[in-house]
């Protein structure tokens, strides 16, 4: 151990700056360090955490759209182990994004309700770009874009995913062109409605699952799928416990029932013929 106890910089370590590209100016930080603006007054300590936990999630959501949209078109453009890659990236960032609801759960509900009031009726409901990412799995809505009416930027996102095939779709569409039968109602199906379930689709992943030999990297891409599914699901249920501890049976600041409203999103599916196939293999 030195006896300063401190480590000498390097001659070589750049030190002058100026006019050269620097962590902060590549980063943004300027921009992204200032802008958290609690809205409460007397400002409450505790509302800091809750900015940057939405705002952190935002940048992972932003993350999740770039991964999700670029799987889609390597898998149109029939490359799966690349598209597999940006799954394999999906999954460990939803990881961190379940994580992460353990830091605002040491928000004691006492705490929130002194801010609150002053949050008016902005709520996550209104996230464009989790909505977004919930579009790009098959969960499409239209009536979810008359939230984005005040602002065209917001609007113009989520209508051009209302309008993409899913990752679903093109994940079918890609099983099909490899000889799977898929059947034409899901090749040809309006991708802007929500993905229904479809018993004729069955008999194509049931093929996949019995005989996985001959279609390994399909089987591993519905156990990917599988996944994701659950991954998500493990999102909503950690929200939604974060919300019961938070403010009880209390109605949303979106005005929403709360609890729950979230609640039903949970008998969801984005993949349904995934899991209608476990209940038949075997005995
Ligand atoms: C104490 C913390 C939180 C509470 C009490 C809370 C409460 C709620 C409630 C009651 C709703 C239903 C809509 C409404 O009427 O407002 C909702 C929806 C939502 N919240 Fe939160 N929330 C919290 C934190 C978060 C965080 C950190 C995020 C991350 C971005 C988030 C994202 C969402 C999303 C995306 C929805 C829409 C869910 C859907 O449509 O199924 N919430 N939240
Ligand atoms: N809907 C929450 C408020 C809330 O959580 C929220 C408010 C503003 C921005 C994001 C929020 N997060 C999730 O809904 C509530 O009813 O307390």
């Amino acid at each position: 151990m030195s006896t300063e106890n401190e480590r000498a910089l390097e001659d070589g370590i750049v030190t002058d700056l100026t006019g050269r590209m620097t962590y902060g100016s590549y980063l943004a930080l300027d921009q992204l360090l200032t802008a958290q603006h609690p809205v409460s007054s007397p400002e409450h300590h505790d509302e800091m955490l809750f900015i940057i936990q939405h705002q952190t999630t935002e940048l992972w959501l932003k993350q999740l759209l770039h991964e999700l949209s670029s799987a889609r078109r390597l898998l149109a453009s029939d490359d799966l182990r690349e598209a597999l890659k940006r799954v394999a990236r999906v999954k460990k960032i939803q990881d961190v994004m379940t994580q992460q609801w353990s830091v605002l759960a040491t928000l004691t509900p006492t705490e929130y309700a002194q801010f609150r009031g002053a949050l008016g009726n902005s709520s996550g409901f209104q996230s464009v770009q989790y909505r977004a990412v919930e579009f790009a799995l098959g969960n499409k809505n239209e009536r979810m874009l008359g939230v984005f009416r005040d602002h065209p930027e917001n609007l113009a996102l989520l209508t051009a995913e209302w309008e993409k095939p899913t990752l679903y779709d093109e994940f079918l569409r890609y099983a099909s062109r490899r000889g799977l039968p898929v059947p034409a109602e899901i090749l040809e199906r309006d991708v802007r409605l929500p993905y229904r379930e479809t018993p004729a689709l069955v008999p194509a992943i049931r093929e996949i699952y019995l005989n996985p030999q001959q279609h390994w990297d399909l089987y591993e891409a519905c156990e990917d799928l599988v996944d994701l599914e659950d991954n998500f699901q493990f999102w909503r249920f950690r929200h939604l416990k974060t919300v019961t501890r938070t403010i009880g049976m209390k109605v949303g600041t979106g005005g929403s029932s709360g609890a729950g409203f979230l609640q039903r999103a949970l008998e969801l599916t984005f993949f349904p013929e995934l899991y209608t196939v476990r209940t038949e293999i075997g005995s």
